[in-house]
């Protein structure tokens, strides 16, 4: 295994409603080390660039819309093995079908408002955390 690092986003309903700390003691708990952080809001635009992927996706514009209604912390994030380990710690997309004791079967409210994001791959990693932060950003 590698040192390696992932992009996540603590998204606007975890936000709102005060799971932010709770998210990143366990995040600092499975032992990833924070690269980067800050909190900050997506316009409806700069939300549409980041899940550009998805735009043919029937859910894309309430995704946009979602992403850009309030404050969001995105982080970038060191471990072995990171961008796997990251995903099996914030577990299934769909809160219903995550398995107990991930961060969105504690925290995602549904399938869209579902607490956090986790990079896919190392590649969308470095593109996702380059979207956010500037290299003098990152320690
Ligand atoms: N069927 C759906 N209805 C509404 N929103 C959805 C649906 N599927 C996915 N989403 C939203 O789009 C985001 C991106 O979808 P994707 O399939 O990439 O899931 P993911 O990789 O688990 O999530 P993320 O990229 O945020 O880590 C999801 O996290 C969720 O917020």
């Amino acid at each position: 295994m590698t040192t390696n690092r992932t992009f996540t986003m603590i998204k606007p309903d975890a936000v709102a409603d005060g799971h932010t700390g709770a998210i990143i003691q366990l995040i600092e708990a499975a032992g990833f080390r924070i690269v980067a952080i800050k909190k900050t809001q997506l316009s409806a635009d700069r939300a549409g660039q980041f899940y550009a992927v998805h735009q043919e996706r029937p859910f894309y514009g309430d995704l946009c819309q979602y992403m850009s209604s309030g404050a969001i912390v995105p982080m970038i994030l060191e471990k072995e093995n990171a961008v796997a380990d990251f995903r099996a710690l914030i577990g299934a997309t769909n809160p219903e079908q995550a398995a107990e004791g991930t961060i969105r079967k504690k925290f995602a409210k549904s399938v869209q408002a579902n607490a956090i994001h986790g990079s896919d791959s190392d590649e969308n990693a470095a593109i996702e955390g380059s979207f956010f932060f500037a290299d003098l950003e990152k320690f």
